[in-house]
């Protein structure tokens, strides 16, 4: 088993322990399990050895047979541990292991908890606690059945004395507050302490705290090491997800090959970009398309073709600041999305990247050194557009809402809520998709035109004859 890893820092260690196959999880649980036992025979050895001192407020006739449990508990978990190895092989086995751990452990701790004098302390640690870690390291099904056959026996135990039942208890009663009239509260150990001795009230006051500070120091020996080590299991299991979803929204909105953003990510931000420009900014959207693609993978082979996919990526992430959107859109397309770029500042920056591209030479081991270029279709919203596709749209939703509401009075809180919906909705849902259409019309031009070079849509219309073109009137 793996548990020598302690070594490891919490991080490398929650790993390691969550991808434990279930047998060495299994043993884990054990070995706590087995710690915890220890930890109460060695409680059971501290009160014999000072015994004539603590004879008082424990029962050393009842502490003897608990001893001798807690003991063969410890024997069978230490056999039980060292069985793993054989069982890892037959996974079936393995079931019928984890469920009979859970089961003696469940019993061992009502045992213990009813023996101690029911403390909530000990209880609550012991149930949530050993709930939680259990269905952190086997069958959580196994886990939640003792859990619930767990919290049956403690109510019976707690319940047991209220039928006429009574279960040996390790706490031996003292009086807790001193009444004008000692022998009605009296218990029966505290009469046999009297009837001996001749008790003051001194030496009441004085059984009464010992007593207490001896249970409730057990009390918190027996709980608190159990629950500061299993919040430490359950920070290191949240780490573990945490990495995990880390992982998992990285792999859900990158590119596997070029570690750009994926397209759906790409138009996720490009959304939001929309959505949060400012009033007076420009927004300009880019589409690039590698030329004569086709002929390198033809020519070169698919690898070279990735290599060169890889390399173009990585010049357009150094060209570009990290405000811009930069995100593979497909095969050999890539979308870029300028935020508060106007439109000349746009050209001059596709131009600079056209060159980029150009310039860069691809070094390919068993190849002679090659170039690519790219075709790049470009299209910038101006915000006087955007203002004017924001009241067309709203004068059409106003229309569609007035036509299906009735005439009555609608209450404030509807009246609120729409004009919030219709703050947010200020552009058609297609806005994206007839940026990127408009920018890929651009494209299809420049590749036209020859390839590497530098089209935009807003110039394209600029020199067409009839009319003014604009993103919702340019069919
Ligand atoms: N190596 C590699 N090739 C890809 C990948 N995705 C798409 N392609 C290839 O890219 C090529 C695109 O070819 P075309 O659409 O004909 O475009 P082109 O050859 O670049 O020609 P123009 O765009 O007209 O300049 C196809 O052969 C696809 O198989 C990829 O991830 N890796």
């Amino acid at each position: 088993m793996a548990v020598y890893k302690f070594y490891l820092g919490h991080r490398e260690l929650s790993k390691a322990v969550f991808e434990w196959d279930a047998a060495d999880r299994t043993a884990l649980l054990t070995a706590f399990m087995l710690m915890e036992v220890f930890s109460h025979w060695l409680w059971c050895l501290f009160v014999w050895y000072r015994r004539d001192t603590y004879g008082a407020y424990v029962d050393i006739n009842l502490l003897y047979p608990v001893w001798i449990s807690v003991s063969i508990v410890g024997v069978f978990l230490l056999w039980m541990s060292s069985r793993f190895s054989p069982v890892r092989s037959v996974s079936s086995n393995l079931h019928i292991w984890q469920a009979l751990i859970i089961t003696i452990y469940s019993v061992y701790i009502t045992f213990i908890v009813a023996i101690l004098g029911h403390s909530s302390l000990v209880t609550g640690v012991s149930l949530v606690g050993g709930a939680m870690l259990g269905m952190m390291l086997i069958n959580r099904n196994y886990v939640w059945r003792a859990f619930i056959g767990q919290i049956i026996a403690i109510l019976a135990v707690s319940l047991l004395p209220y039928f006429g039942i009574t279960i040996p208890n390790l706490r031996q009663l003292t009086a807790t507050t001193l009444p004008p009239s000692i022998h009605s509260y009296m218990t029966h150990s505290d009469m046999t302490i009297i009837k001996n001795e001749a008790l003051t009230w001194e030496g009441l006051n004085h059984l009464r705290q010992s007593s207490n500070l001896l249970w409730r120091s057990t009390h918190i020996y027996m709980s608190l090491p159990k629950a500061i080590f299993i919040i430490y299991m359950f920070r290191i299991l949240l780490v573990s997800l945490d990495d995990s979803r880390r992982e998992t929204l990285r792999h859900a909105n990158q590119d596997e090959l070029t570690q750009l953003k994926n397209r759906r990510y790409g138009l996720k931000k490009m959304k939001y970009a929309l959505a949060t420009v400012r009033e007076y900014q420009d927004l300009s959207v880019m589409l690039l398309d590698l030329d004569w693609f086709k002929q390198i993978n033809d020519n070169y082979g698919h690898d070279v073709g990735d290599q060169v996919l890889i390399e173009v990526s990585q010049t357009l992430s150094q060209s570009l600041t990290d405000k811009t959107i930069i995100s593979r859109y497909g095969g050999e397309e890539f979308l870029i999305v300028l935020p508060d770029t106007k439109h000349d500042s746009a050209m001059m920056i596709a131009e600079q990247l056209r060159l980029n591209i150009a310039e860069h030479v691809m070094k390919i081991e068993g190849l002679a050194d090659f170039n690519v270029t790219a075709s790049f279709g470009l299209y910038t919203l101006t915000y006087e557009e955007r203002a004017c596709i924001a009241q067309g749209y709203e004068k059409i939703t106003q229309q569609k809402t007035v036509a299906r509401t009735s005439p009555l009075i609608k209450p404030i809180a509807t009246q609120r809520a729409e004009s919030q919906i219709a703050s947010m909705q200020k552009l058609p849902s297609d806005i994206c998709q007839r940026l990127i259409s408009t920018a890929d019309k651009a494209l299809y031009e420049a590749k036209h035109r020859g390839r590497n070079q530098v089209v935009s849509a807003n110039e394209m219309w600029a020199e067409k004859k009839g009319g003014k073109q604009s993103l919702y009137k340019s069919r």
